[in-house]
């Protein structure tokens, strides 16, 4: 990081949602500290800390907050929906609100309070997104998988994948030449769906700059989306992930998604490493 005088303190939390881990700053009244070479630092899990995604907390004139995500490769990520709802319960708690307004790069999502979880509505679904319109059948001649995959953009981008049996799906394989084909100009996150009832799917996931991760609250509302245009689930349903259950509710004014959420500590960096980024 080039810093002229690298901050000799600089305090973040460590939050996770289902598993999916987060590293998050709190900017507001300060300059943003982030940078991709930042991000990739932090986010070695042997040399740095390790996250799924780097949240930056900066004030704004608009919401209770701005919010920016990084993924750990380095790489921006437009939308995040288990750090939107982790970084939603913190002010949630810090203002005493029963609903509080979090900009992020795709708008303004609204979190609210939902007993013991949160719920934020993450909006409503792309019908467009680049040269892939929603639902459209993809050629996947070239991929090593068969199928008629759904493609949703929820301010980030996703491929959804209908398959019988999600356990058995080689995640990996697939979701790293899915997220590198030619036809996904900006990469893609990667679902695999198994639809077990009208309200309740199985999902499993590849991340866009950040591989398999235990969820994708993002990735878990593009894949209700996608099963209800295809027909085979109600708007509301539980999902099961890698890390446990999620609620989706694709409603008139967005998709709605609840889950828990989970701050583990509060730490800080040592100016030694901020000095060698
Ligand atoms: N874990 C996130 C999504 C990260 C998406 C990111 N990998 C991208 O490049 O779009 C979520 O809960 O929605």
């Amino acid at each position: 990081m080039q810093h002229e005088h690298p901050p000799s303190r600089l305090p973040f939390l460590k939050m996770h949602g289902l598993g999916n881990d987060f590293v998050i700053f709190d900017s507001r009244g300060s300059a943003a500290v982030v940078t991709p070479e930042l991000a990739r630092a932090i986010g070695d899990r042997n040399r740095g800390v390790g996250f799924d995604q780097l949240a930056e907390i900066r004030s704004s004139d608009m919401a209770d907050i701005d919010l920016d995500f990084w993924n750990s490769d380095g790489s921006r990520a437009g939308a995040c929906g288990n750090a939107t709802r982790c970084v939603g319960r913190l002010i949630l708690d810090e203002t005493g609100k029963d609903e509080v307004t979090i900009r992020t790069e795709r708008g303004i999502l609204i979190a609210r309070r939902a007993g013991d979880e949160v719920s934020v509505n993450m909006g409503h679904p792309q019908l467009m997104w680049d040269e892939v319109p929603l639902s459209r059948p993809v050629d996947v001649e070239h991929l090593p998988l068969d199928g008629d995959p759904v493609a949703v953009g929820m301010g980030n981008p996703h491929v959804v994948f209908f398959v019988p049996n999600a356990e058995e799906t080689d995640v990996a394989g697939w979701g790293r030449k899915v997220e590198f084909d030619p036809l996904f100009p900006q990469r893609t996150n990667v679902e695999f769906a198994e639809v077990r009832a009208r309200n309740e799917i199985r999902m499993r996931v590849w991340e866009r700059g950040t591989g398999i991760t235990l969820a994708c609250g993002s990735g878990a509302c593009a894949t209700a989306v996608a099963a209800n245009l295809r027909g085979l689930t109600d708007k509301k349903v539980r999902m099961e992930v890698d890390g446990g259950w999620l609620t989706l509710d694709w409603r008139e004014d967005g998709v709605w998604m609840t889950g828990p959420t989970q701050l583990v500590f509060k730490a800080e960096f040592d100016a030694s490493f901020l000095e060698r980024v």
